[in-house]
């Protein structure tokens, strides 16, 4: 991803990902893991910004690395994007574990209040003010950047819980406020992962040679600067997973109101099936995810990316409304909709909206592609990448993203 500026456009996620194309086989199995800091990662693709949104999408990303290299020869690749996948129907299957973070995480913000040397640790590991020059680079690069490598994600957060003792939820909290990728799924149940929750007793511990391998000598922890052990967190049980959603049948004949959001801002294959907005509704950024503000770089990007499909699609989408979720309903019925239909929100604040709307019917429509590998999301990764052939065959055949 180098040093080209993240803009919330889909031409600009279209064009990193032809750049990233001709890297993500060997070049992306062997050098993934080095965090070479910030202008420098040139080894990964940098395409998580614009996939959380579906800016594009995960097929698209999937299509164009399989037209230059063999799904052997991009595996690595091709297996991180499913991680995506896979985190997101895990969680989509078992909405209690977000309801439980969000409850926990309000908890924590609590104590923050009545505690003041909570506090003072926590506002240290916010700023990047700890001490420890790895964990303090990594805050910093988060605020201003609004990215960070994945290997510098886990042994922050591994620092974030083992070392500075903080409850992991305040952690993910950072995270989401300010990651232009923050994203309920992979944000939550990575913190979970090294927290020893999500395989349960399985934790990360950030190790002082990892780290100075891994950033190429950038950092080298001290003796006795991290913690050497990492005992599992105690927290709420992973639970049974709930029958996957199945996709709807929607009358796109019927008089509709398109409804945007930010979870998928690719709306063009039901433009393409039939969807003719008599008017199109824009659900704001601003989401309650979290006690504080979102970081002013997430609400711009955010806002950027849904400017960015309403002008991209233009007069297909009829008259364009940005209004609050409680508006959106008499909205699409003064433009004379009977349903309001929209892309699939997952488990988060937007599909949390969605639920409490009243008055028209709201329809939910489902990729194929999430349709297909959610139902596998059943236990670990390593069982759903079985997978991962036959989802890759179904992309193939298909005509439409
Ligand atoms: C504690 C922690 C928190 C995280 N929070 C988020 C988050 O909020 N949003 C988010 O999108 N990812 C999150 N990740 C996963 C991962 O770090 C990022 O997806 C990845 O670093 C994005 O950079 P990239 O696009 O250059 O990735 P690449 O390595 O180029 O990977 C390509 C794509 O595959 C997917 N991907 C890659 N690695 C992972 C992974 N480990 N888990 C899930 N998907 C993956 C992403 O969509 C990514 O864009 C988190 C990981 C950890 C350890």
């Amino acid at each position: 991803m180098n040093d080209h500026p993240i803009e919330p456009t889909r031409s600009a996620g279209l064009e990193a990902l032809r750049r990233f194309v001709p890297l993500a086989g060997k070049t992306y199995a062997e050098q993934r893991g080095f965090d070479r800091g910030a202008g420098n990662h040139g080894a990964v693709s940098g395409l998580s910004p614009y996939i959380s949104q579906r800016l594009i999408t995960e097929e698209e990303v999937l299509r164009a690395v399989m037209a230059a290299h063999s799904p052997d020869a991009a595996s690595r690749f091709i297996s991180e994007v499913f991680w995506r996948t896979y985190w997101k129907g895990w969680l989509e299957r078992r909405p209690a574990v977000w309801t439980a973070y969000q409850a926990d995480l309000l908890r924590a913000w609590d104590d923050l209040q009545s505690q003041d040397g909570l506090r003072q640790r926590w506002e240290d590991a916010c700023k990047g003010d700890t001490g420890i020059a790895c964990f303090d680079h990594w805050a910093q690069e988060l605020a201003q950047t609004g990215y960070l490598h994945n290997h510098a994600r886990m042994w922050f957060a591994s620092i974030w819980i083992f070392t500075l003792g903080l409850p992991w939820q305040l952690g993910a909290d950072f995270f989401l406020r300010h990651l232009l990728d923050g994203d309920p799924a992979s944000n939550t149940l990575s913190w979970r992962w090294v927290a020893g929750l999500q395989t349960r007793g399985k934790t990360y511990l950030a190790e002082p040679d990892n780290i100075a391998r891994y950033t190429e000598g950038r950092f080298t922890p001290k003796e006795g600067e991290l913690a050497t052990e990492a005992p599992a967190v105690e927290g709420f049980e992973n639970p049974s997973p709930t029958d996957a959603p199945i996709p709807e049948d929607i009358d796109f004949a019927r008089p509709s109101a398109l409804l945007l959001h930010k979870d998928d801002l690719s709306p063009d294959w039901l433009l393409q099936a039939g969807l003719r907005p008599v008017v199109t509704v824009m659900l704001p950024p601003s989401e309650r995810m979290t006690p504080l503000a979102m970081s002013e770089k997430v609400q711009s990007f955010r806002s950027g990316a849904l400017l960015d499909a309403t002008t991209r699609l233009g007069d297909q989408l009829g008259e364009v409304i940005p209004c609050a979720p409680g508006q959106a309903v008499s909205a699409a019925l003064a433009a004379g909709a009977e349903q309001i239909v929209t892309p699939y929100a997952t488990v988060g604040p937007v599909a949390e909206n969605l639920a409490l709307m009243e008055g028209l019917p709201v329809r939910r429509a489902l990729r194929a592609y999430d349709a297909r590998a959610w139902p596998h999301a059943t236990k670990g990764f390593f069982k759903f990448k079985d997978h991962i052939p036959s989802l890759l065959g179904a992309i193939r055949g298909l005509e439409a993203v």
